[in-house]
């Protein structure tokens, strides 16, 4: 494939360089998709994504410590300038000077880092999974890539939430303080025992299930709950999924592995401890962002939490007369997670050989923000994703999402439509609102088999103009449940399907009704008798609650029957204003969706 053609998919926001002959030939997009298309006839060479030329010896700014292997291949092609513990502005200072920057959790990268940098800075490495530390909307504005290292340190981080359970059970770091204080406390020390113990893993991905596996070998009755995670998945190594409320209530040991994202974010709030066993003992490796701390501590005092094991919080590091952190019942470590000698030479080297593939012009796999070009397919590229988003908000929690339809209906010749960008954009829409992964056009295929995700894709070849490269793209997801039935068609699936309006991506069918709305900000399907007065008395509602709708629209089978109603708004309705629009009489169910 010549690379000219491929790289047409990916942006070059400000190129200093074009890259040698030698180095375009390394980016196969066929390859890293692991499959070969033909690439469309009309789409014009681009520029690759290539940042600098490797004559001139580009400087790196390590600004954690790294594994030595990781230094030792970054070494081999740059200039390597390892200075830790900077302080904001000294990064700023140093950073335009420098083509790469590799952090780890402790250094924020902030938009003021990549204006600092004048746009020398090509590439963000960061040795381990979680990018918050970094602001992403600002690196693709500045044409930045961002790689991370995903998958070095899992074994890490479920072997330091199995170190957390059994330190926790057993009053290791307690009792260890004790005798080092010149005391000898048997009696205060006596443990809980794990074996026979029902263990909840909250989310069930890389961490989650490594955990559930040790969990089961110290004799653990383990279930967990992960609204996306294929239940063969979990049955293959002998954990049922639940929901998240069995989980909560059955545990004597909750252990979370999910990522922090708006819908988990305080996801164990005072409600939510509400509902636990008495006694209940809570390990946290995840993000400290998914407790309520104040609630923690508020079940800790009231004994409905008995301990708690955490590794991470909300803000690292946490105030130093933290209640939380000073508690006598809850054992804290530094974020150590990832800290162990294998997972740091292994996230080391992932990010290492990342980043110098990335300097010479490749698109490593574990690309965060890939940007891509503006062509023609840009609208649809996001109708793609909005669609993704949307379909997979609609399945029910306790539905494994593993077989996924995407139909494009569009005039033009097979050869002459390119949906491998189409695709990629309907995987992230699936993955990224479930999961901590970044999906783009290089990881989209690759991640989706790794989560069991079986996307297929389907032809309509309409008669007429081929000037649109498309007319519609419906998304379906099989076999689940739906939290709105009215989603699943005459088919038995989810269904979504959308269209370009205006350069607007507008979603045209939910389940078997016609609607009409623009994708922008959120929206809100109810599904009600078909009568008088239904709009007005959503509308009022929302208006009382100064929520602004965007877009109305009304489908319905037969006049008097069932009709649904997609609303579009720009602001999020709080708990109080979904709580009113359900109490509407006529109205059967609704779902909120955020895309
Ligand atoms: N303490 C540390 O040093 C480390 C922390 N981590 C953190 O551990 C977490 C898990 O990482 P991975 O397993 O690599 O990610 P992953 O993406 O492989 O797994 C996350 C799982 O959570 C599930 N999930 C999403 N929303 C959920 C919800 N509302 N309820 C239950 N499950 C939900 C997803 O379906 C997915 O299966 C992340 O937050 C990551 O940042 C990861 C490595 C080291
Ligand atoms: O990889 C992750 O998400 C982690 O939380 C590990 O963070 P660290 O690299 O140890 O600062």
């Amino acid at each position: 494939m010549a690379a000219s053609t491929s790289s047409s998919l990916l942006s070059a926001p400000s190129l200093r360089k074009s890259p040698p002959s030698s180095l375009s030939s390394r980016l196969s997009l066929s390859s890293a998709f692991g499959f070969s298309v033909s690439l469309p006839r009309r789409r014009p060479p681009a520029p690759v994504f290539v940042v600098m030329s490797m004559d001139a010896k580009p400087t790196i700014l390590v600004a954690e410590k790294l594994g030595e292997a990781g230094l030792k291949l970054l070494k081999d092609v740059a200039n390597v300038d390892c200075s830790y513990n900077l302080s904001p502005e000294e990064l700023c200072t140093k950073i335009s000077l420098c083509d790469a920057l590799i952090v780890r959790s402790g250094t924020k990268v902030t938009r003021d880092v990549f204006e600092a940098s004048s746009g020398r800075l090509r590439v963000v490495g960061r040795a381990g999974v979680g990018i918050d530390n970094v602001d992403l909307a600002a690196a693709t504005e500045h044409g930045c890539l961002v790689v991370n290292a995903p998958t070095a340190n899992t074994v890490a981080a479920a072997e330091h939430g199995i170190a957390l359970l059994t330190a926790m059970a057993r009053n290791i770091a307690q009792a260890d303080a004790s005798v080092k204080a010149g005391k000898w406390e048997r009696n205060k020390y006596v443990g809980v025992s794990l074996v026979g113990k029902t263990l909840a893993v909250m989310g069930f991905g890389k961490v989650g299930s490594e955990v559930a596996r040790r969990a089961k070998g110290l004799g653990m009755q383990v279930i967990a709950h992960d609204p996306y995670a294929p239940a063969d998945r979990a049955r293959a190594i002998g954990v049922e999924l639940v929901s998240f409320d069995e989980a909560i209530a059955t545990a004597d040991f909750i252990s979370l592995h999910m990522p922090l994202t708006s819908a988990t974010s305080k996801i164990l709030n005072d409600q939510t401890f509400a509902k636990m066993k008495k006694g209940v003992r809570i390990v946290n490796v995840a993000r400290g962002g998914v407790i309520d701390e104040e609630a923690l501590v508020k079940a800790l005092d009231a004994g409905i939490v008995a301990q708690a094991a955490l590794d991470v919080f909300t803000e690292e590091p946490p105030p130093k007369d933290s209640k939380l952190i000073l508690h006598d019942r809850v054992t804290v470590t530094p974020h150590l997670g990832a800290s162990t000698m294998e997972a740091q030479e292994g996230v080391a080297i992932e990010v290492a050989e990342a980043v110098v593939g990335a300097l010479r012009g490749e698109l490593a796999a574990t690309a965060v923000n890939a940007p891509m070009v503006l062509t023609e397919l840009k609208p649809f590229v996001e109708l793609a994703e909005k669609l993704g988003r949307l379909a997979v908000q609609l399945v029910a929690g306790g539905s494994g999402v593993k077989s996924v339809k995407v139909t494009y209906a569009s005039a033009r010749a097979p050869d002459d439509l390119d949906t491998r960008l189409l695709r990629a954009m309907t995987t992230k829409g699936l993955i990224e609102p479930i999961s901590s992964v970044f999906v783009n056009l290089v990881n989209a295929d690759f991640t989706a088999k790794q989560r069991g995700l079986r996307i297929s894709e389907e032809r309509i070849i309409l008669d007429g103009s081929p000037e649109s490269p498309l007319k519609s793209i419906q998304v379906q997801i099989a076999n689940v449940e739906s939290k709105f039935a009215s989603a699943i068609s005459e088919s038995g699936d989810i269904t979504v399907e959308g269209r370009v309006k205006d350069g607007i991506p507008h979603l045209t069918k939910v389940g078997s009704f016609e609607v009409d709305v623009s994708l922008e900000g959120s929206i809100i399907f109810c599904r009600q008798v078909d009568q008088p007065g239904m709009i007005g008395k959503v509308g009022t509602i929302l208006a009382e609650e100064n929520i602004n709708v965007s877009f109305m629209s009304v489908g319905r089978i037969a006049p008097r029957k069932q009709a649904v109603m997609a609303i579009g708004v720009d602001e999020q309705p709080n708990k109080e204003c979904l709580k009113r629009i359900g109490e509407i009489s006529a109205i059967e169910e609704f779902v909120f969706l955020k895309l």
